[in-house]
């Protein structure tokens, strides 16, 4: 999908970027991502939350030697855009309140 993803930064008022936390195969590739997506001009503002999801599965790595491994402090001192990130379970529900949270918070006015 990431081709195509450019088509919708235009109407895009925040970004939410979803990491396989169970995955520390596709770190490299997410970081490369993230920081494409970080870098295009029409989301040089958006608010962005980027979410290590699958935290319920058992995995070799932490999310914290995860987070190390994506440089994921050097990105957020670097992006131009507000950066939070989140630990979640889709599966089990865990860090979804604070997902909807960071949602109300960076759009509860807007709709
Ligand atoms: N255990 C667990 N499974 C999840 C979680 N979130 C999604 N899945 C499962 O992961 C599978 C892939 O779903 P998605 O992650 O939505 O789809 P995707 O990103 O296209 O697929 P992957 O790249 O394989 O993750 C589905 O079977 C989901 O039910 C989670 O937090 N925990």
């Amino acid at each position: 999908m990431g081709p195509i993803w450019h088509s919708y930064y235009g109407e895009c008022s925040a970004l939410l970027f979803v990491v396989d936390a169970a995955d520390p195969t596709q770190v490299s590739s997410s970081c490369v991502q993230l920081l494409s997506v970080l870098s295009a001009a029409p989301l040089a503002s958006v608010p962005v939350l980027v979410l290590f999801n699958k935290i319920d599965l058992p995995c070799y790595m932490s999310v914290m030697e995860m987070k190390s491994l994506f440089h994921m402090q050097d990105i957020v001192s670097c992006a131009t855009q507000p950066i939070t990130i989140l630990e979640t379970s889709a599966r089990d529900g865990t860090g979804l309140a604070d997902v909807l949270q960071w949602l109300r918070a960076t759009h509860g006015d807007n709709n």
